[in-house]
């Protein structure tokens, strides 16, 4: 299966540079934070358990925010983030592996290496607790899946439709992202997340990924079954509360109290 042709041209940017970048020269071991460990305690006081990404810049994003990654990453995890997602694509997203090394490095959460990793080389490059397997661009899902795990990385496999379930599913994903945004046409639909949730198992730990900008989407993702929120943009927003990142994330973390906003 390799629907890699149909996707938007910002992505076929990304996938093309992606295609040429090396691998890491020597085979990872990594002792993992637990993911789902992490949102079990977010969840035990009462957090709603979100992944923070430290997202730089993108190709729907206007401008680059500047901040240290690492005081980017204290800031999450101060307003409450249960984890941290860290970009470390160069070209599109500003990401580096080195910042996701010092992100690690500097907090006692998990972090999750988000990139389009296309080769099993492509794992060794920097350690990391868990790492994003985009399941539309890996036409031979298990072999990456199984790789991810024989290094101790968490394989986080982000799916759009229930096709994309049954083959994160066939490979043996325990953890799985629904990606709100579609790589396709890059529009974020939330609806997506409440159409493919249901099709993924009950025992696989269920991220809802994109497009989470307000507390009430929060609460939408989570009323549809999410066990956690990806959510980018709107933490690094620099707009929002004057850019305080912290206050950004709390915002989220704190959703699950009823309120207007
Ligand atoms: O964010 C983009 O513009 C983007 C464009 C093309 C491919 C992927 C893209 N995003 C990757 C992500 O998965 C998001 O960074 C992540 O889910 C957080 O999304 P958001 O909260 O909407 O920033």
């Amino acid at each position: 299966m390799n629907t890699q042709d149909e996707v938007a041209p910002a992505v076929r940017a990304i996938l093309d540079a992606a295609g040429t970048r090396e691998g890491g020269d020597r085979r990872l071991s990594v002792d993992a934070r637990s993911l789902p460990d992490a949102f079990a305690a977010a969840e035990a006081d009462g957090r709603v358990p979100v992944i923070a990404e430290v997202k730089p810049t993108s190709p729907t994003t206007e401008g680059t925010r500047a901040d240290d990654p690492v005081d980017l990453a204290r800031a999450m995890v101060d307003g409450g983030a249960a984890a941290l997602s860290v970009l470390t694509e160069p070209s599109h997203f500003g990401g580096s592996p080195e910042a996701l090394e010092r992100v690690r490095a500097a907090v006692d959460v998990p972090v999750l290496r988000k990139d389009f990793l296309l080769r099993e080389e492509h794992l060794d490059v920097v350690e990391a607790d868990a790492v994003l397997l985009i399941a539309r661009f890996l036409d031979d899902l298990p072999r990456m899946v199984a790789a991810a795990r024989d290094r101790g990385f968490q394989p986080l496999v982000e799916v759009h439709d229930a096709a994309e379930v049954r083959r994160a599913v066939d490979a043996g994903a325990e953890i799985v992202g629904v990606n709100n945004r579609d790589l396709a046409e890059l529009e974020v639909d939330l609806s997506t997340f409440e159409t493919v949730a249901p099709e993924v198992p009950d025992d696989a730990t269920l991220i809802a990924e994109s497009g989470i900008t307000t507390r009430a989407d929060a609460r939408r993702m989570r009323t549809a079954g999410a066990d956690g929120l990806l959510i980018g943009s709107a933490i690094m927003d620099t707009e929002g509360a004057a850019g305080d990142v912290a206050a950004n994330t709390r915002r989220f973390t704190t959703a699950g109290t009823e309120d207007a906003t």
